[in-house]
């Protein structure tokens, strides 16, 4: 077991990550890898945006890239960061410039292995994630997937990554990352969301807006904190806040009138078919 830890600390100590893409994402990962200790001498980072660049050299004090291509090349580890439009240029301009042992992260929504692997050349080994912007705090979970070409000391490597910002989870069947998009990856904005009309309602009601936006993401935090750590079902929870014939059961039933499950199914379903359908129309771009 601790013989385990020690090879997974030295791989990960022993590895360069560069980030193709600096935006959002890239920044919760690289927040948590410098957090769990990854030396900023070991991530680079490379974007078309100069300001966005300059700003994350200021913010974790490592080397920079306006090309791609300089940056792989360095790297035992690339992480593709950019939006999934972009994706298939990136990778046509690194086709066959990477070693063959370059272990490929996408992080993209919707762009499935087989066209990465295409795009890059193949026997690429990629890895292919879904993460979320929790990550930033380390309370990120992603699904990861992996091609034929990645090997056990690769996957133990992109876990370790992945891992320093949350909990992982692997599938087998990479059609299940559609579904963990439509869960998990947009599902921080849900609940955001939720938190936008609770605070809404609640300035509506008389709060001011400030105290109705606290009290809700409180609520929001405690009600996480309770449903992770609880032996009881979401749903066993919800029965213990409602009373009967009290304010909880009033607002369920509200919820329940308008239909509460399909608004949720619908939007899920949308997130889920855009992901399907983004993977559709890269899968056509040769
Ligand atoms: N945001 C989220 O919560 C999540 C996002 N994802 C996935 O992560 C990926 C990145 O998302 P996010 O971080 O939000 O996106 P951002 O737009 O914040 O970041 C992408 C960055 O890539 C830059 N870029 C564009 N073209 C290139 C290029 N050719 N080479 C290098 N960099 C380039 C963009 O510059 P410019 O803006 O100038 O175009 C931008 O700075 C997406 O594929 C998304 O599906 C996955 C899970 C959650
Ligand atoms: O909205 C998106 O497409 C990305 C993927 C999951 C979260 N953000």
């Amino acid at each position: 077991m601790y013989i385990i830890l020690f090879f997974q600390i030295f791989v990960m100590q022993n590895s360069l990550i560069g980030f193709i893409g600096a935006g959002n994402m890239a920044y919760a990962i690289i927040s948590g890898l410098i957090n769990n200790g990854i030396k900023h001498n070991q991530i680079k980072i490379s974007d078309t945006n100069k300001a966005l660049l300059s700003l994350r050299k200021t913010e974790f004090n490592l080397e920079v890239f306006t090309d791609n291509t300089k940056l792989a090349i360095q790297c035992n580890v690339i992480v593709l960061a950019v939006k999934p439009q972009v994706l298939s240029s990136v990778c046509k301009d690194l086709k066959n410039k990477l070693a063959i042992n370059t272990l490929i992260i996408s992080i993209a929504a919707g762009v499935r292995s087989r066209d990465i692997e295409r795009w890059l050349g193949d026997n690429q080994a990629i890895v292919r994630t879904m993460p979320n912007m929790p990550a930033l705090l380390n309370q990120g979970i992603t699904g990861l997937f992996a091609n034929k070409q990645v090997s056990d000391k690769q996957k133990s490597l992109a876990e370790n990554i992945l891992n320093s910002v949350g909990e992982c989870l692997w599938v087998n069947d990479e059609g299940l990352l559609d579904v963990i998009t439509a869960v998990s990856g947009s599902g921080p904005a849900y609940f955001f969301l939720m938190l936008e009309s609770m605070t809404k309602v609640g300035a509506a009601l008389g709060l001011d807006e400030a105290v109705a936006q606290k009290l809700s993401i409180q609520t929001a935090l405690g009600a996480s904190i309770v449903a992770s750590s609880s032996e009881d079902s979401p749903q066993q929870l919800r029965n213990k806040v409602t009373s009967k014939n009290g304010t909880t059961q009033a607002a369920i039933e509200s919820f329940q009138d308008q239909d509460f499950e399909v608004i949720i199914a619908h939007a899920m379903r949308a997130a889920f078919n855009r992901a399907n359908e983004i993977g559709m129309e890269l899968g056509n771009d040769k």
